[in-house]
């Protein structure tokens, strides 16, 4: 038992950031890296939790609860209360409910650690959306390189098959880019070494 709430959300928060650092460790095993020296000792997080409440009657569009977007940070774990709403959107362009199981959380890849993996892991696109009558809650914990440390694709990472994808970049400057584009190519546009010309019409997150 807890003595207050804040006691909860501290253990729940400090459990989910080694979940976290564990997911990473072993994908960044998975590719033959030592995870310590690439990502671990430059790591932070922080935890955040989420209401969605129900849109008011008669619904406006969809019931938005928020907007389509890929995470910027490297890796997010996501659980919820029993009101599903989240949804991915495959390469199609179609939007598929992420149903999570009661208890179970889900995990799902940033633009950041696309680049650290030039290009292997995708972020999903996502959004929340509220159709029913019961107000949605939501946690995520959201692990990012810390302000000053340097995003780079490793060495053993790249070969013929896969050419450098990405510059080096510290994960504040890309965040920074994108508060103030707000694009969802963000990360091919400030890191990319086969972006399209800047200014080019394309979608935003905001869409
Ligand atoms: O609340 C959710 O299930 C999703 C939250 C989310 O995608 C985010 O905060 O980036
Ligand atoms: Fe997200």
């Amino acid at each position: 038992m807890y003595a207050n709430c804040s006691e909860a959300v501290k253990e729940m928060s400090g459990k989910m950031q080694e979940l976290n650092l564990v997911i990473m460790k072993m994908l960044f095993t998975s590719y033959g890296l030592d995870a310590d020296e690439h990502h671990a000792a430059d790591t932070a997080s922080y935890f955040r939790l989420m209401k969605y409440k129900v849109p008011p009657s008669p619904t406006p569009a969809d019931g938005i609860g928020l907007v389509a977007h890929t995470d910027k940070n490297t890796l997010t774990i996501l659980g919820q209360n029993d009101v599903q709403g989240l949804e991915i959107q495959p390469k199609n362009g179609s939007w598929v409910p992420a149903v999570i199981p009661d208890g179970a959380f889900i995990a799902i890849v940033g633009d950041t650690l696309k680049a650290w993996s030039n290009g292997r892991l995708h972020p999903v696109r996502h959004r929340v959306v509220i159709r029913g009558e019961e107000e949605r809650y939501s946690w995520g914990c959201f692990l990012m390189p810390k302000d000053d440390s340097t995003v780079a694709v490793a060495d053993q990472l790249v070969d013929g098959d896969h050419p450098l994808m990405y510059r080096p970049f510290t994960y504040s400057d890309y965040l920074s880019y994108f508060v103030h584009n707000l694009s969802d190519d963000a990360l091919e546009l400030y890191a990319g070494f086969s972006s399209p010309p800047v200014g080019e019409s394309r979608r935003t997150c905001m869409d």
